[in-house]
């Protein structure tokens, strides 16, 4: 088990960066770190791999202390494998063999074997003796990928590893990585600002803030129950909506994601100021006596027009 516990972090003494981050991960299991740009989530990815000394607290696998560059001169655990943003692969050698460039050439036959599995994991196998410099940065994305996972890692480390790759590759690459990792026993840890990312394949998720964690539960309860704005913000446009809106006299506010209003015949009166077409459905931006909503509709409604929106569940 990787254990985390409570630790803290700054690149800037004036200005902590983490503090009082805690998380144990067991084999296996997916944990993804949510939060908007800035909260601090690289930075733990980084922690986790040894790149940084920590300030307070403690981070261990199996029982083996992780340390920072004070106590080793290569960072990180060999069990672990980490994904920077920033890919970190060869331009001048082919995909193929950044996949394999960790790979012992003694057995060929088997190295072979094993990056091809990989980039056909990846959906690269076209793209195999293609330079890096040459491929787009999703094509790049995807080879860092399966270059991460060659040497067969216990705990791997993935930072934003979508950001580049295109929303219909993205969600096959998705359902086959993260099969792989449950099929082989791989702890994963993943970080993303945009909730949908991991929603279907997280058995945790922590929500990040400030270099502190707000929240954290399994995404499906998170999502039902954001808990503040900016949780359900990392999931989609969410409102929050006074209760009075509902309610005649009742105090406080709720949170409503923009599929949980619908036009009916009474309810909250908006004036519709843009319809945004997702394919299935129209996002709409409207006015209302407290300010800006969004709501979704089958169809575009017209600038201007007046409807009355009500809870649909
Ligand atoms: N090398 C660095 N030196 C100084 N400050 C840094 C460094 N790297 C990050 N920071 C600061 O630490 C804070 C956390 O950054 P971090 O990269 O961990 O956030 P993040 O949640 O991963 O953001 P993003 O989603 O944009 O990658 C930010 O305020 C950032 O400006």
């Amino acid at each position: 088990m990787l254990e985390i516990r409570d630790i803290s972090f700054s690149y800037d003494p004036d200005k902590p960066t983490v503090t009082g981050f805690s998380l144990n991960v067991e084999a296996g299991k997916h944990v993804a770190l949510i939060g908007e740009s800035g909260s601090g989530k690289s930075t733990i990815l980084k922690l986790l791999y040894g790149h940084y000394d920590l300030s307070s607290g403690s981070i261990s696998y199996k029982s083996d202390a992780i340390t920072g560059p004070k106590f080793n001169l290569i960072p990180g655990d060999v069990r672990f494998k980490y994904l920077a943003q920033d890919f970190g692969l060869m331009p001048y050698i082919t995909a193929a063999e950044n996949v394999g460039n960790f790979l012992s050439n003694i057995y060929k036959d088997k190295k072979n074997q094993r990056v091809s599995e990989l980039l056909e994991l990846v959906e690269m196998t076209e793209f195999a003796n293609v330079k890096p410099k040459f491929l787009s940065g999703g094509q790049q994305q995807r080879i860092a990928l399966a270059k991460t996972l060659a040497l067969e890692p216990e705990v791997v480390l993935l930072d934003e590893p979508f950001s580049q790759i295109g929303a219909s590759l993205a969600s096959s690459l998705k359902r086959d990585l993260f099969g792989y990792f449950k099929q082989n026993n791989i702890s994963c840890i993943v970080a993303t600002h945009d909730g949908n990312d991991v929603l279907a394949y997280a058995d945790e998720a922590v929500i990040m803030k400030d270099g502190t964690i707000v929240e954290t539960d399994r995404p499906k309860a998170i999502y039902a129950n954001p808990g503040s704005k900016y949780i359900a913000s990392l999931f989609g446009e969410a409102n929050e909506i006074a209760m009075r809106f509902f309610s005649a006299g009742q105090d406080g506010t709720r949170l409503v994601y923009p599929h949980q209003l619908k036009i009916s015949g009474s309810g909250i009166r908006a004036i519709v100021k843009k319809s945004y077409f997702q394919g299935s459905h129209y996002l709409i931006k409207a006015e209302y006596e407290a300010g800006t909503l969004f709501f979704e509709n089958r169809v575009a409604i017209m600038e201007n027009e007046g409807v009355f929106l009500a809870l649909s569940v």
